[in-house]
């Protein structure tokens, strides 16, 4: 793609010297590449979460059964030159880096080269769809943890692009894949009725989901934030496949991954639970559509194709697992149209969402998926501490930090 991309001068291209910002930081979940990255890795995820050993022991076996290698880290590699592919095609100079949470290239050291760089207005995107904390406030927390250990405070403002589960282009790859996999059932012999469509996200304890989004936009309903937008988007999914194939399919939302200490209540039901139930209910399939997740990771290979798979053969039911949208040139034009109300306001695209969620501020709102274990630094929040501020890089501190700023 690149070598047909116009020279970007000549075409009247725009640069970071426009731009509201000086790169784009996609901040991802990190994993690790070989079989010795594996315990330690586990340790940066939980760190003070209160996960038994016993779940971490549980869970290298699953690193381990790839040879110690999550897909993760090569997954946004491609998402993040497809990235800068499609911002090139559209005529926009900016550089796309890549950081993780919690393995290599971790974001602290990604930041303190961008700032090397002169790259001091980031712009993050995080590989995560819907508002809670684990899905969006604790990626804030990390650009502010790296801010604080990198000394870049008041130098180098890391703001995050809003939640955007409720975006076409994040969804209609859903859809295709379960329109794709449906026919395929009915190929096999199987009617409408005798499937159901199983929608997964990952489980987050229930007092993280009440806490998700915030009071002051009615996040807070009985459900939460973080259910409530997974629900929007599986209604939108069911009713694509019920125009498309005439009649309602039946279906439900269900949890996958779960961590958390047994006394600990997280959201229900499993998945594999829900899998268990379907005969009793008369269906011979199950169509399991991950739209909780934006890659095929450990999470969606080993949990769902190994044990909802397992699961579901052990009752004799046909089996389907729905792709994520990985790097879709829909997700990834969606992703970019992100970008771009923010790179350039003027030539971004208009906001639409196909859940009829209201879409997220740009900037949290205040004390948004809070977290009960107490405060971090954040940025990109109206209430991060004042000592966090991002919404304005100092000059002062700018100017006593030797940086400058992109030419
Ligand atoms: C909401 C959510 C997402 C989706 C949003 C997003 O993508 O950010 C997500 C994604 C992921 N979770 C992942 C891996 C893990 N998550 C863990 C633990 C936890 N996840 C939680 C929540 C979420 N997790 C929570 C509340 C915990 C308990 C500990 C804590 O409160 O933090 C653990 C610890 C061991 C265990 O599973 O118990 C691991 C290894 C990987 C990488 C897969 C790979 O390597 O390919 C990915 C993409
Ligand atoms: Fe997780």
């Amino acid at each position: 793609m690149s070598g047909s991309s116009p020279d970007l001068q000549t075409a009247g291209g725009v640069s970071p010297s426009t731009l509201e910002y000086d790169a784009v930081l996609l901040a991802g979940f990190g994993g690790p590449e070989g079989p010795d990255e594996v315990m330690p890795f586990l340790r940066n995820v939980t760190r003070g979460r209160g996960i038994p050993d016993e779940r971490l022991v549980e869970v290298s076996h699953h690193y381990q059964a790839l040879d110690g290698i999550s897909p993760i880290n090569e997954q946004n590699r491609r998402l993040r030159a497809a990235l800068q592919a499609e911002l090139e095609r559209r005529g926009v100079r900016v550089p796309v880096l890549w950081g993780n949470r919690n393995w290599a290239p971790f974001i602290a050291d990604v930041v303190a080269q961008a700032a090397r760089d002169g790259q001091v207005r980031l712009l993050g995107l995080a590989t995560s769809a819907y508002s809670s904390y684990s899905s969006c406030r604790q990626y804030r927390e990390d650009f502010g943890l790296a801010l604080q250990s990198t000394g870049l405070v008041g130098t180098v403002r890391i703001d995050k692009v809003r939640p955007y589960h409720d975006r076409p282009g994040f969804i209609d790859p859903f859809i295709d894949g379960a329109k794709a996999a449906v026919a395929q059932a009915l190929s096999a012999g199987l009617a409408l009725e005798d499937l159901e469509l199983v929608f997964t996200t990952h489980s987050i304890p229930m007092t993280m989901a009440a806490s998700a989004g915030s009071a002051s936009l009615g996040d807070h309903t009985p459900t939460g934030a973080y259910v409530d937008q997974h629900l929007a988007v599986c209604g939108v999914v069911a009713s694509a496949l019920e125009s498309w194939f005439g009649r309602p399919l039946s279906w439900q939302l269900a949890y996958q991954s779960r961590s958390g200490p047994p006394s600990m209540p997280w959201l229900e039901p499993d998945v594999n639970d829900v899998i268990s139930g379907l005969p009793a209910l008369g269906r011979r399939g199950v169509v399991v559509i991950p739209v909780g997740f934006v890659s095929d990771h450990v999470e969606v290979v080993w949990d769902l194709d190994n044990e909802a798979l397992d699961t579901a053969t052990s009752l004799g039911l046909w089996f389907h697992r729905v792709a994520t949208p990985g790097t879709d040139p829909r997700f990834v034009s969606a992703l970019v149209d992100l970008l771009m109300d923010r790179l350039e306001p003027a030539l971004a695209p208009p906001r639409i969402s196909a859940t009829g969620c209201p879409a997220r501020p740009d900037f949290c709102a205040a004390q948004c998926c809070v977290n009960a274990r107490g405060p971090k630094p954040t940025t990109a929040a109206v209430d991060s501490a004042a000592d966090w501020q991002q919404l304005d890089v100092d000059p002062a501190r700018l100017a006593a930090s030797g940086i400058r700023n992109a030419p």
